[in-house]
């Protein structure tokens, strides 16, 4: 569950202060995909990067599974991101020399778990979620091997590593067509639901936003009329 409370941030602009969030509120529950829309420019990808732990807000508070991140250190912080937040961005970090299968096991080696019977775990899971995201042929594929959804598939896998109960998810297909956008909409619906995610996501792709539980509008930072969501 994340739930972000009265949320404000600003950004230093020539000799004063740019609002890029004013005064947002939201609650993603477990199981549901929240929408965030509005136009270029709106505070969209400041508001996930709030979500994220990644930016502190100027006020407001951010529950992520009932810790307020905003109290956090950076250590803390980093933890809390470690091990609950799963995030997608909207440019692929893939790393070029890793197989599918090591991008994905590299998320819980950072944690330290080096043991046997901790890597076979590791080594379950990776094929579990590659298996899930319908990569279990390509796993031993390298970033420049998989198409551009493909990649997105491995991004998304990644981010569910370390079983997180929030998901963040910033423009999943803004790169791809028509067709790979739609059908990684539905992989991160089914993944949201079966893994019991609260699950963000920002798109400005106004054809996915009648599939998502709930949506927010954006401009100008702040909430606008609610849109139809299913
Ligand atoms: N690091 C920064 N420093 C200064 N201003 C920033 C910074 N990041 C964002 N802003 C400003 O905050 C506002 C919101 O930007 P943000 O990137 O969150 O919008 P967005 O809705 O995600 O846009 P887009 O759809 O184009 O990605 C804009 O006015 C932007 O110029």
């Amino acid at each position: 569950m994340i739930r972000l409370t009265d949320i404000t941030l600003t950004f230093p602009d020539g000799d004063g202060r740019v609002t890029a969030v004013d005064r947002v509120s939201l609650t993603g529950r477990p199981g549901t995909v929240t929408g965030i829309t509005g136009p270029s420019g709106s505070g969209k990808s400041s508001l996930l990067a709030v979500a994220a732990t990644l930016i502190r807000p100027d006020t407001g508070q951010v529950l992520i599974d009932d810790v307020d991140a905003t109290l956090l250190d950076r250590a803390e912080a980093a933890e809390l991101r470690r091990t609950s937040i799963g995030i997608v961005f909207q440019q692929s970090n893939l790393i070029p020399s890793l197989t599918a299968r090591e991008q994905l096991c590299v998320m819980t080696e950072l944690g330290g778990r080096a043991g046997r019977r901790a890597r076979a775990k590791t080594s379950a899971r990776a094929d579990g979620l590659l298996d899930a995201v319908g990569l279990a042929d390509q796993r031993g594929r390298r970033p420049h091997e998989l198409s551009g959804g493909q990649r997105q598939r491995v991004n998304i896998a990644r981010a569910l590593m370390n079983d997180p109960g929030v998901l963040l998810i910033d423009e999943p297909t803004s790169a791809l067509d028509q067709e790979r956008g739609a059908s990684i909409m539905e992989l991160i619906l089914r993944l949201t639901d079966q893994l019991d995610t609260s699950t963000l996501l920002v798109t400005h792709d106004l054809v996915h936003l009648p599939r998502m539980h709930a949506v927010l509008r954006l401009v100008d930072g702040r909430i606008a009329d609610p849109v139809p969501a299913r």
